[in-house]
């Protein structure tokens, strides 16, 4: 309750004033402030839910409590308490926003809807509000309710009133101690603190909301691409299933076109039966038709006897009866006997009739029996058809019967073949890992062979005197019919000093001797088992050895000389090899050293002398490899006679430059052979090598200067160095140095002389007496060769 302060109030520089309290709906606090349309002014605390403003007339407040007499006091409308509270200091309190009822009516003091707004608003720009009286009540305030009492709101007597405050005076305001105000704070307080907790727990929950909103669009964004995906095997599933659609429906028509057709070939059967049937029915009708003629004849037939006997029968009668007649009337005959005759004659022609009739029914009946006859054959035909109609139905059923059982027996034909075809292949299954077997057996079998014939073998090779040769040498070959392994040169003759001339013979032996009369095959048939090895992966290398015009480039390069017969003795060795899965690639390059120089002979011939070759070793592989050469993939026979024409091409080329190029240069034909077996996973790398050396005459013989000179000598360098490694690979032990380095051509041949490798030394001999010395020279050289025992060949291959 307000407690009206009845203190001085000048002694406080304050003048009371009116409260006026709308306790219950109300809830407000009005203080005067300035005086309004009667003077007084107001401070105004209101907490007014709107929803409590009943009815729209003015009120009479009074309080039967107050100090205060009592006064009706009219409430101004609401539009004039804007006006009235932008006079107004007022201090508005506000907890519901969602009343912009209430917004407007608080006026300009509240600050936002969801906000609580506590202030002493005071407009200074605005002046002294003059009340106006309302004009109309838009929002009138409510009734009082019923049963409580009101208090008077506003003094009667603005002449008590002092104005306070303002800008029109300096007058201090009151000090109030009013239990109500402070009951009213602590209610304020409260409800602030419950408004503020309620705004902490709308914040806490708008934070809630934002991340449940936050949630809700991350889950809608995942709905979506669940969605997404769902659309995806939707059409995926829509395209499989279009797919079985279309599957299925190939199916159905396949199985209808199959139905269809069994129901066809059942229908045909069906119609050839009833055909069959129908020829048969057709037949017995015939049959019976011919049956019921025949009895039609036999009952014509009868008939016409029957007539027949009938009609003798008339006759007899009738001749009797003339008889009668005849004596009857015997004596009116003669009267009667013009009557009478013409009558017999008249009878006789009609008896004539009847037997012309009886003829004509006789052939009739003759006829008829031929008919009879001709059916009977036709019946008897008929019954032959329809026999063998029977037993060609019967047939159909059989070959139905046939048709039906053939599938079963094909299939059992087919799985009798299928077991069949298995065995088979198990037996070549057996026979291939047998063969794969003694593949293996052959090859160690043949390595032992070559390893006892010695991993550095020689052969010599005389050739043949030309027709313009005139002095052949002494050449003898004691073993030519035996073993062939000897051959006696003669020597110069020499003249002792008794007179007497004598020559020494000199006997070289060697793996093979061929005297001048044998051909290249017969050459190749000793050197084809080290072909065989190249191709089971050792490094072989062939020399030709010998001075110039020996048949060094003969034995090697000719048409049939080791080099073809060479690469078509791999072709077709190879070829056979497939059969146990061996699969070889052959690669062929073909090289020359010329005055310590590698030349490509398969480059341009205008790159010969310039363009460097580069030999490259692989000490793990045991590899060589030629930097900037050519190499040529040799696919068939033909490839090496292209190989061999463009070498002699190039040689030719530089033989313009220097003078017998081929006979001063070393060329090396190399085929690397690279097998792979796809049953065994074995694989084999091999090198062939087949040299043909240049001429070996000795530098003093050949007299020569210049180039020629340096040639010479690049030559004999080469020569000696290659005695100098077979030398070394012979006498030093394992590991030791071995001089490859020395020359171009043993450097070439690193990995194809010595232990890794087998080798083969064909000394080529000049049968002129000439060339006897040179001869010699070559022989010694070769027996020295012959003589090194050069360790066991390992072979090329990796598992
Ligand atoms: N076994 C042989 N049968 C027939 N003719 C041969 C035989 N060996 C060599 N000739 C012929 O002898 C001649 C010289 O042979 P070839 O050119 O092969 O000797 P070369 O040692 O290679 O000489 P160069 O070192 O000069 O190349 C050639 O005409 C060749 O046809």
């Amino acid at each position: 309750m307000i407690k009206r302060e009845d203190a001085d109030p000048k002694a406080k520089g304050v003048q009371p004033f009116p409260i006026s309290i709308n306790p219950g709906p109300w809830d407000s606090l009005r203080i005067p402030k300035r005086p309004s349309r009667n003077n007084c002014m107001y401070t105004c605390l209101d907490v007014p839910p709107m929803a409590l403003f009943p009815s729209s007339h003015s009120r009479t407040v009074s309080s039967p409590s107050s100090p205060f007499p009592a006064s009706t006091q009219e409430e101004p409308a609401y539009g004039d308490y804007d006006e009235l509270s932008n006079g107004f200091g007022a201090l508005n309190l506000n907890a519901s926003s969602t009343e912009p009822h209430d917004r407007r009516r608080l006026g300009r003091g509240y600050a936002s809807s969801k906000s609580l707004d506590i202030s002493l608003k005071s407009n200074p720009s605005s002046s002294l509000p003059r009340a106006t009286p309302a004009k109309s009540m838009r929002h009138p305030p409510p009734p009082p309710a019923r049963g409580v009492a009101r208090t008077p709101t506003r003094a009667q007597t603005p002449q008590e009133l002092t104005p306070f405050l303002n800008r029109f005076t300096n007058v201090r305001a009151p000090v109030y101690d009013d239990p109500r105000v402070s009951e009213l704070e602590a209610k304020f307080n409260a409800f602030t603190q419950q408004i503020q907790s309620n705004m902490s727990t709308q914040d806490n929950l708008n934070t809630k909301n934002t991340e449940l909103e936050a949630t809700v669009s991350r889950y809608r964004s995942m709905l979506d691409e669940e969605k997404a995906k769902l659309d995806e095997q939707k059409s995926d599933m829509k395209e499989l299933k279009s797919l079985l659609k279309a599957t299925t429906k190939e199916l159905d028509s396949l199985r209808k076109s199959h139905y269809d057709e069994i129901e066809d070939f059942k229908r045909k059967q069906r119609s050839e039966m009833q055909d069959l049937q129908f020829g048969n029915d057709q037949i017995r009708r015939e049959k019976e038709e011919f049956k019921e003629k025949i009895e039609k004849l036999k009952t014509r037939t009868e008939e016409l006897s029957e007539i027949e006997k009938k009609l003798k029968h008339d006759l007899e009668e009738e001749r009797g009866k003339r008889l009668r007649d005849t004596q009857g009337v015997q004596e009116e005959y003669a009267a009667k006997l013009r009557n009478a005759g013409l009558d017999a004659e008249t009878k006789q022609r009609e008896a004539q009739l009847l037997q012309g009739e009886l003829i004509n029914i006789k052939s009739e009946l003759d006829r008829e029996r031929t008919l009879k006859n001709g059916l009977q054959a036709q019946l008897t035909e008929s019954t032959t058809l329809a026999l063998t109609l029977e037993a060609a139905n019967k047939a159909m059923k059989e070959k139905i019967h046939f048709l039906e059982s053939d599938s079963q027996a094909q299939s059992s034909a087919f799985n009798d073949l299928h077991a069949r075809m298995q065995e088979a292949i198990e037996v070549a299954a057996l026979a291939n890992e047998k063969l794969r077997q003694e593949e293996m057996l052959r090859r160690k079998l043949h390595n032992q062979v070559q390893e006892l014939k010695g991993n550095i073998r020689v052969m010599c090779r005389v050739r043949p005197t030309h027709a313009s040769e005139t002095e052949p040498a002494n050449i003898a070959f004691p073993d030519a019919d035996t073993d062939s392994k000897e051959v006696a040169v003669q020597g110069p003759g020499r003249t002792s000093a008794l007179g007497t001339t004598s020559a020494q013979t000199y006997s070289y032996g060697f793996d093979r001797v061929f005297a001048p009369s044998s051909q290249n095959a017969e050459v190749f048939d000793e050197i084809s088992q080290l072909v065989q090895s190249a191709l089971d992966g050792y490094n072989v290398c062939i020399f030709c050895y010998g001075q110039t015009g020996s048949g060094k480039t003969f034995t090697m390069s000719s048409d049939d000389g080791m080099i073809p017969r060479a690469t078509a003795q791999i072709y077709a060795e190879a070829k056979r090899l497939e059969e146990k899965g061996w699969r070889y690639k052959m690669e062929g390059s073909f090289v020359e050293v010329y005055n310590e120089t590698y030349n490509d002979l398969l480059g341009r011939s205008e790159d010969i002398d310039k363009k460097k070759l580069e030999v490259r070793h692989d000490p793990a592989k045991k590899q060589t490899t030629l930097e900037n050469a050519v190499t040529v993939e040799l696919d068939g026979p033909s490839r090496v006679e292209e190989i061999l024409s463009r070498a002699s091409k190039n040689r030719s080329v530089a033989a313009t430059k220097a003078n017998m190029r081929s006979s001063r240069s070393h060329s090396v034909f190399i085929l690397k052979l690279v097998g792979q077996n796809t049953i065994t996973g074995e694989r084999s790398e091999g090198t062939l090598n087949l040299v043909d050396l240049a001429g070996s005459e000795r530098l003093e013989h050949s007299r020569a200067e210049g180039a020629r000179l340096k040639e010479t000598q690049n030559i004999n360098k080469s020569l000696s160095c290659l005695g100098d490694v077979i030398n070394a690979l012979g006498s030093a032990k394992e590991g030791s140095h071995v001089p490859y380095r020395n020359s171009k051509l043993t450097y070439l041949l690193q990995y194809s002389l010595g232990g890794n490798s087998k080798t083969l030394m064909f000394v080529m001999v000049s049968p002129l007496q000439a060339h006897l010395q040179e001869t010699v020279t070559s022989l010694k050289f070769a027996t020295k060769v012959h003589n090194t025992h050069i360790g066991t060949a390992k072979k090329q291959t990796r598992a």
